[in-house]
């Protein structure tokens, strides 16, 4: 099953305006089901765009967007995604339980079982006892982990990342990417992940998407087959390989 599809996407803002930008352009790409795919390039190269024509928080110029074989726009109202980006974005005065509760109760589900599910999500990324903390009560790791509870409350088979990890120490970095990996393969769930670092890339992914900027083009799709996603794949000799191969793409 695709999760992912988009067919000869262009994105043009202002268009017949002085100020025309042509962010991207005849972009063809397959994310499947339960698949880890992560976006890189130089700045302004179209990766946040992508990702918000996926999101259907703005409409391709050109081209067609499905996410789980169906138009972006039903996708988003069916919440097929979750959503998590570099800011957390949290809510300040709701308390963390009910940041993550917050999707559940725009679905209108019932008191009992939003609680139920947030308290779920919260063991599932290592929060468990700061759900009645504030968001300001917490480090910036923390914050991005609840941000990630949030976005899989409503269990969506999609998640959709923009830099999630960016402003983290290198250390809570590596922490949350594997964390991350093990949500991932627990729950089944296909990711599109934006990212500037190589080596976040090449650790999290099935697939690492290269793109160059004026047009925004896909220019290498690299497979990555690591011999394990734990901490002693960041040691393996593929691990290198698929380093070198990115860093080459990206130089190209
Ligand atoms: N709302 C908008 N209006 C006009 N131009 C935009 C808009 N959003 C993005 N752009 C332009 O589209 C191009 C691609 O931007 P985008 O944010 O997708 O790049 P990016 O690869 O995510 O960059 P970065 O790595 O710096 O975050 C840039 O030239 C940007 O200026």
């Amino acid at each position: 099953m695709t999760a992912v599809s988009l067919a000869g996407v262009s994105k043009v803002f202002n268009q017949g305006r002085a100020d025309e930008v042509t962010a991207l352009s005849d972009v063809d790409l397959t994310v499947d089901s339960g698949q880890f795919v992560s976006l890189i390039g130089p700045s302004g190269c179209g990766k946040s765009t992508l990702l918000r024509l996926i999101a259907d928080l703005i409409e391709p110029t050109a081209g067609t967007v499905a996410v789980a074989g169906k138009p972006a726009g039903q996708a988003r109202r069916e919440q097929e995604y979750g959503i998590a980006f570099q800011q957390a974005g949290l809510f300040e005065w709701r308390t963390v339980r009910r940041n993550v509760e917050l999707p559940l109760e725009l679905r209108k589900i019932p008191r009992q079982r939003r609680r139920e599910r947030a308290e779920e999500m919260l063991t599932l990324v290592g929060l468990s006892d700061f759900g009645g903390h504030y968001p300001a009560q917490l480090s910036g790791g923390m914050q991005q982990r609840v941000a990630i509870a949030r976005a899989l409350a409503v269990h969506p088979p999609l998640l959709l990342m923009d830099e999630p990890f960016g402003a983290l120490d290198e250390m809570t970095r590596e922490r949350l990417q594997h964390e991350l990996l093990q949500i991932c393969a627990k729950t089944g769930t296909s990711t599109v992940f934006v990212t500037h670092s190589i080596s976040e890339a090449v650790f999290l992914s099935d697939q690492v998407v290269v793109m160059s900027a004026r047009p925004g083009r896909i220019t290498a799709r690299i497979d990555i087959d690591l011999p394990s996603r734990d901490e002693s794949a960041r040691q393996s000799p593929a691990y290198f390989d698929a380093i070198t191969a990115v860093r080459k793409a990206l130089r190209s």
